[in-house]
C-alpha cells in the first residue's frame, strides 16, 4: 500500500469565515471538567506483548540504532523514497543544505510534494503526512527554491500556531539554507523591531504579529509568491486564528502559491482547505495510515483524577529515559504538576501560553529542553504540534484530549503522541485512564485510528518500566509488523 491519495481540487471558492476582529498567536485554551461518571475498574483487555526476551539492557540510556536505510527501503513505511535528492531538481547550495542536515534520502511525502511544489506555473497544495516525516524541510526546499535572492523583500510567508513552532521553523531555514544568500526574518511577538521594515526574503510568523505589522506596512507583501499555512487545519479551524490566516491571504497577491501542511485534515476542515487553497493538488492519507508504527502506544489504569498524580510519579521514580513530554489539558493542571513534582525531587520544565509568561521566558524553557538542561516537560495543548526533539522517547497524556465539546480529540492525541517516534525513531505514548468517560474517549480515539493500546499496570511499575525498556530498545518495527496485540483498545470497551 502506497499510501498517498493525489488528487486536484477544482474548487475555487470564497472565504467562508466572517471578519471578526480577533487578535490572538497561540491557540486558545479550551477548559472544561471532566466527567467523573461511574468508573468502571474492569479493563480487561487481555493484550501480550511479544519483544524478545533476550539480553537485559546495558545502560538506562536507550539509544535506538537508527536503522534508517532500512525504513527508507520499505515500500510500506512513510519514509520510504525510490529517488534521492540530487534528482528532485534542486540547486547545488540546497543539496549542500541537505547534506549539511545528514538527510540520505527523501521521505515519502518530500520525494512526492518537492516535484509539484517546484513545478511551474506553480500550484497551490494540501499535504498531509505523518508526524515527523519531515513535512517542514518539504516546503522549506520548496521556498528556498523559488525566492529570487537578488530582490531583498520578503517574497515567502510561513505561518506557523506558535512561537515555539516558528522559531524551529526558522532553525530549518537557516541550516538548510546556509549556502544560499536566504535572509529570513521573525515576525512574532517580541521579536519584530518597532516600525523597521522587513526586508527579508522569508518571513515566519504567528498569524497575530504578521497581521499587525502588515496593517502596519512594516511588512511588504507584494511580492510574496509562496504563502505556506503549517498545522493548517487547526490554524484553519480556530475562529481567531483562522481568521487571521484569511485576512493575510487576501492581502497577498492572488498569484501567490498557497501551500498547506499538516498530518491531519480531519473531514470538518477540508472542504474549507480547499477553499482557502484553490485547486490545490492534495497528498492525503486514510485515518488507519496516520499513526506511526515506531510509536508504541500503551494505557494506564488509574484509580482516579488523584491517582494520576501517584502514578506518574511513581512512574517518574522509577523510570530512567531520554527526554518525554507530559500533556495535560489545563494550563492549572501543568503548574500544579510542575510544583509537586518539583516537591518530589523531580527536575521538570513547564511551558503553557499563559498571558504572564511572556515569549522570552517561554523561548527559555523549550530552548532548555531542546537541549537536554531539562528532561521532562509538562505542558497543554500549545505544544502539540509540531515540536521536534529527537531526544523525547515517552509522551504522557495526562490528560486525555478532547475538543470544546468535551468529545475525544483524535488528530490532537495522534500530534502529542507524534512528539516521540520521530523519522524512524521509536518511542511510547502512555495514556492515563481514570474513570468510565476517559477510557470511553480512550477507546474511541483507538477505534478511529484503528490501533492497538498496550494496556500496562498502574500498580507495577517496575513492570512498567520493563516493557518500555524493551519497546525503546526494540527499536522501529518494520511497517505492518505486529508486535503485539491480540485486540486493539476499542474492541472491549465497556
Ligand atoms: N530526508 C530526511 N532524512 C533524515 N531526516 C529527516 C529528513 N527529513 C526530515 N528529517 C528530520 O526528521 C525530523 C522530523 O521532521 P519535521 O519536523 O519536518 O516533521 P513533520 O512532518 O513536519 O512533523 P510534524 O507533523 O510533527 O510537524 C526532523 O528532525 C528533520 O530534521
Amino acid at each position: 500500500m502506497d499510501g498517498f491519495t493525489l488528487t486536484n481540487s477544482q474548487y475555487a471558492g470564497n472565504n467562508p469565515r466572517p471578519d471578526d476582529n480577533l487578535n490572538f498567536d497561540d491557540p486558545v485554551q479550551t477548559s472544561f471538567s471532566l466527567q467523573n461518571t461511574s468508573f468502571s475498574r474492569a479493563l480487561t483487555i487481555d493484550q501480550t506483548i511479544n519483544i524478545p526476551e533476550d539480553e537485559e539492557l546495558q545502560d538506562s540510556k536507550f539509544e535506538v540504532v537508527l536503522k534508517l536505510s532500512d525504513l527508507q527501503g520499505d515500500p510500506n513505511s512513510p519514509l520510504y523514497s525510490i529517488k534521492k535528492f540530487e534528482e528532485l531538481g534542486l540547486s547545488e547550495d540546497l543539496i549542500r543544505g541537505i547534506y549539511f542536515m545528514n538527510f540520505r534520502r527523501p521521505s515519502k511525502i518530500q520525494e512526492r510534494a518537492l516535484p509539484f511544489l517546484l513545478a511551474n506555473p506553480p500550484r497551490n497544495m494540501i499535504a498531509q503526512s505523518q508526524s515527523g516525516t519531515g513535512k517542514t524541510a518539504a516546503f522549506v526546499l520548496a521556498i528556498l527554491s523559488r525566492v529570487n535572492y537578488e530582490l531583498h523583500t520578503p517574497q515567502a510567508l510561513i505561518l506557523a500556531p506558535t512561537r515555539e513552532l516558528a522559531r524551529q521553523i526558522m532553525g530549518v531555514i537557516q541550516t538548510m539554507g546556509q549556502f544560499t544568500k536566504a535572509e529570513s526574518q521573525f515576525a512574532i511577538p517580541m521579536m519584530v523591531t518597532w516600525g523597521k521594515v522587513f526586508t527579508a526574503h522569508i518571513v515566519v510568523g504567528t498569524p497575530g504579529t504578521v497581521l499587525d505589522c502588515i496593517r502596519k506596512k512594516w511588512l511588504p507583501i507584494d511580492n510574496i509568491r509562496v504563502f505556506v499555512v503549517d498545522e493548517a487545519d487547526t490554524m484553519l479551524d480556530q475562529q481567531g486564528m483562522g481568521d487571521q490566516c484569511i485576512r493575510i491571504k487576501r492581502s497577498i497577491p492572488t498569484a501567490a502559491q498557497v501551500l498547506l501542511w499538516s498530518a491531519t485534515f480531519p473531514s470538518t476542515v477540508v472542504a474549507y482547505a480547499e477553499q482557502f487553497a484553490p485547486r490545490a493538488t492534495t497528498l492525503s492519507l486514510e485515518h488507519h495510515e496516520l499513526t506511526v508504527v515506531g510509536i508504541k502506544q500503551m494505557y494506564m489504569d488509574c484509580g482516579g483524577e488523584e491517582d494520576k498524580f501517584r502514578v506518574l510519579t511513581d512512574l517518574y521514580s522509577v523510570l530512567t529515559i531520554g527526554s518525554s513530554i507530559i500533556f495535560v489539558k489545563r494550563r492549572e493542571t501543568a503548574d500544579k504538576i510542575h510544583q509537586r513534582m518539583t516537591a518530589h525531587g523531580h527536575k521538570v520544565a513547564c511551558l503553557h501560553s499563559h498571558i504572564d509568561n511572556p515569549g522570552s521566558a517561554r523561548d527559555t524553557v523549550i530552548d532548555d529542553f531542546r537541549f537536554g538542561k531539562a528532561k521532562v516537560l509538562i505542558t497543554t495543548n500549545v505544544l502539540a504540534r509540531g515540536l521536534d526533539v529527537a531526544t523525547v522517547s515517552m509522551v504522557v497524556n495526562y490528560d486525555l484530549p478532547t475538543d470544546v465539546n468535551n468529545n475525544p480529540d483524535p488528530q490532537t492525541y495522534l500530534h502529542r503522541i507524534g512528539r516521540t517516534g520521530r523519522f524512524g525513531r521509536v518511542g511510547v505514548s502512555i495514556s492515563f485512564v481514570h474513570n468510565r468517560q476517559s477510557w470511553m474517549d480512550l477507546c474511541a480515539i483507538a477505534d478511529y485510528f484503528n490501533v492497538p493500546m498496550l494496556r500496562v499496570p498502574a500498580d507495577d511499575i517496575e513492570e512498567v518500566e520493563s516493557v518500555v525498556k524493551k519497546v525503546l530498545k526494540a527499536g522501529p518495527p518494520k511497517t505492518g509488523d505486529s508486535m503485539e496485540i491480540s485486540r486493539h483498545a476499542g474492541a472491549n470497551r465497556r
